[in-house]
């Protein structure tokens, strides 16, 4: 299939369930005029997933958007230290919720699948000095909500309550269960 995705880390997620990724991104208007996040999320990965598979017709086509929403409030990657400092600093000690959408398509064959999952993440209380040894790590600047769980980052959360691989950019086990409900094997998964 095609991943339609310059992130390492959904990659490596579906790389650990052996699936064969032909990797090509899409460069899209990451704007969306979707008020619920969900909403927004699943608009933004159809968008990437849409341009591939329009050039791809034949192919399985798989796209995904990660943000974090915290007090009503989409937080996508920082736009620099300062944000990522900004956005650090209101998050410490409070709990958060990260979504990614994720589209998957298969225009020849009709194939639509269009949902998103979301994980609560529980920050524990850290300090200016703390945030400014994070940022000074630059982990946070390609990253929704300008952390990232699987890095150095994990230090700053206390717990999780959903999926880990969710927060991490893909819902890999979500995904999987939607291939199932629409027929497709777990061995036929592997080699789509
Ligand atoms: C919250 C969180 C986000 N992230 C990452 C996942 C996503 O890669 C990124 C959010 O940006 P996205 O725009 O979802 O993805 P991307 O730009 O990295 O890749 P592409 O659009 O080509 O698919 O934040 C982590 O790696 N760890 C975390 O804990």
């Amino acid at each position: 299939m095609i991943l339609a995705s310059k992130s390492p880390r959904r990659k490596e997620i579906l790389e650990s369930f052996d699936m064969k990724l032909e990797i090509k991104t899409a460069d899209i208007d990451e704007s969306s005029n979707e008020i619920k996040p969900s909403k927004q999320v699943e608009e933004i990965a159809y968008k990437k997933a849409i341009k591939i598979a329009n050039e791809n017709k034949k192919s399985y086509v798989l796209a995904a958007d990660t943000v974090v929403v915290f007090e009503n409030n989409i937080l996508g990657k920082p736009k620099d230290e300062k944000d990522a400092y900004d956005m650090l600093k209101k998050m410490s000690g409070k709990v958060h919720e990260v979504i990614t959408g994720y589209v998957f398509l298969n225009l020849e064959k009709k194939i639509e699948i269009i949902s998103h999952n979301r994980t609560k993440v529980y920050m524990r209380d850290f300090d200016e000095e703390k945030i400014n040894w994070y940022i000074a790590t630059k982990e946070p600047m390609d990253k929704a909500g300008a952390y990232g769980i699987q890095g150095k980052g994990n230090i700053l959360i206390d717990k999780i309550d959903g999926d880990f691989f969710n927060v991490m950019g893909f819902p890999l086990s979500k995904f999987i269960n939607d291939l199932e409900i629409n027929g497709i094997s777990l061995e036929e998964i592997k080699k789509l």
